[in-house]
């Protein structure tokens, strides 16, 4: 990290590491000098759609008809976007149950993606978000991978020696973040910023933000920063009730447009351009939700559609209970279903067979014991989705 690029940085103190280096420590949260004016604009806009965003929630029928969808896409793209890669199909199949495939570590690591978001949000309704929150979600992120990501990775806690990003050595650093003791400390004081009672009005997408920008500014973890990041936006916001369900993930937006996303967390760094920062982050909370609202729609069509598949079928209503779990898990095998719908595995094999037939079902090639079916469609927009934002 070059001292020169920070000289005139009113957000820092630069303190000295490793190998003659320096590193970055943050100012502590809010900024002095944020003008909100200038953000009314943008503001009004990405807070509309969240308002928008929230109404659909109240009216779905079943809330996770959707946040299934968007937390598989999450998963996906925030995972990608720090180079782990799997398909939609793999990470479906493993949350029904089937064991990974190649890329099987990739594939782990999506799959606990997506449960430690869940239990991150699911622990919200018992205990305020805190450190802890990111620290368990960091334990489940990292669980049975954390080896294979180098020797300081130790899932749920902290770093303990300096990190560094976007080089393989601390000289070649595009930035260095604080050291271990100063990072504990500046944690600490995000946390009791995130629990302030006085918010000085700041509104609450312009402090996702701002706790978004100072989580990885501060990198606490050896890895995983960028992941456990973006879940943190998801759970500030969905702690403070701002989204009441937890329908809005950035991480698709964010992936489509990750140089103008990693430059703005530079420049806030480098020159105090927080404005800029602020308002490209409502931007992307705009178009997620955009995106949320029309996944909403594609699936509340293809759900009348498969109803009207149904009815010309014969429509049963084990068949209808079965569609409709699909939302929540479009990978299913006959056992399950004979377990969730309560009946005999032959009575639940017809009933597969019966959507095979009308197409909503199809098998998943190459498995067995138990063979496992999925809801095409639906892993369709999923993917539609993420493909459009490309
Ligand atoms: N200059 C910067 N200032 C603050 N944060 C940054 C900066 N550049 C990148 N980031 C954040 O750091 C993340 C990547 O960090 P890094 O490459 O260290 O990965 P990591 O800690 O291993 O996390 P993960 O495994 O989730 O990527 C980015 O996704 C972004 O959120």
């Amino acid at each position: 990290m070059k001292r020169d690029d920070f000289a005139r940085s009113p957000a820092r103190r630069l303190v000295p590491t490793e190998r003659g280096q320096v590193a970055f420590v943050p100012h502590d949260l809010p900024p002095p000098d944020l003008d909100l004016s200038r953000l009314a604009a943008p503001l009004a806009i990405a807070a509309q759609r969240l308002g928008e965003l929230n109404g659909i929630g109240r009216t779905l029928p079943d809330p996770w008809l959707l946040i299934q969808p968007l937390q598989v896409r999450e998963a996906l793209t925030s995972s990608s976007m720090e180079g782990t890669y799997t398909t939609v199909d793999q990470l479906l199949l493993m949350d029904a149950g089937g064991s990974a495939r190649e890329p099987w570590r990739d594939t782990v690591e999506v799959h606990n993606y997506r449960r430690a978001l869940a239990q991150a949000m699911d622990s919200l309704a018992d205990v305020p978000l805190s450190l802890r929150t990111l620290r368990n979600a960091h334990r489940t992120l990292l669980a049975g991978v954390a080896r294979h990501r180098g020797a300081d990775a130790r899932a749920g806690e902290f770093k303990q020696r300096q990190n560094f990003i976007g080089a393989h050595e601390i000289e070649n650093a595009r930035f260095v973040p604080p050291p271990p003791s100063e990072a504990i400390a500046a944690l600490d004081r995000l946390e009791k910023y995130i629990h302030r009672e006085d918010r000085g009005g700041i509104p609450d997408l312009v402090d996702a933000a701002l706790i978004h920008y100072q989580f990885e500014t501060i990198h606490p973890f050896a890895d995983g920063n960028g992941r456990v990041g973006r879940m943190l936006i998801t759970l500030h916001l969905h702690a403070r009730q701002a989204i009441r369900q937890p329908l809005l993930y950035l991480s698709p937006v964010l992936e489509r447009r990750k140089d103008e996303y990693i430059d703005h967390l530079f420049e806030v760094s480098r020159a105090g351009r927080w404005g800029e920062w602020i308002d490209f982050f409502l931007a992307v909370v705009a178009e997620a939700c955009q995106n949320a609202i029309d996944t909403a729609d594609a699936l509340l069509a293809l759900q009348k559609e498969y109803r009207s598949r149904l009815r010309d079928a014969g429509r049963s209503a084990n068949l209808v209970a079965i569609t409709d779990l699909l939302f929540r898990s479009p990978v299913v095998t006959i056992p399950r279903l004979a377990e969730h719908l309560g009946v005999q595995y032959r009575s639940a094999q017809l009933n597969v067979e019966s959507l095979v037939r009308v197409g909503i079902l199809s098998e998943v090639s190459g498995t067995s014991n138990p063979k496992y079916f999925i809801a095409r469609e639906i892993r369709d927009i999923i993917t539609q989705t993420m493909k459009s934002d490309a």
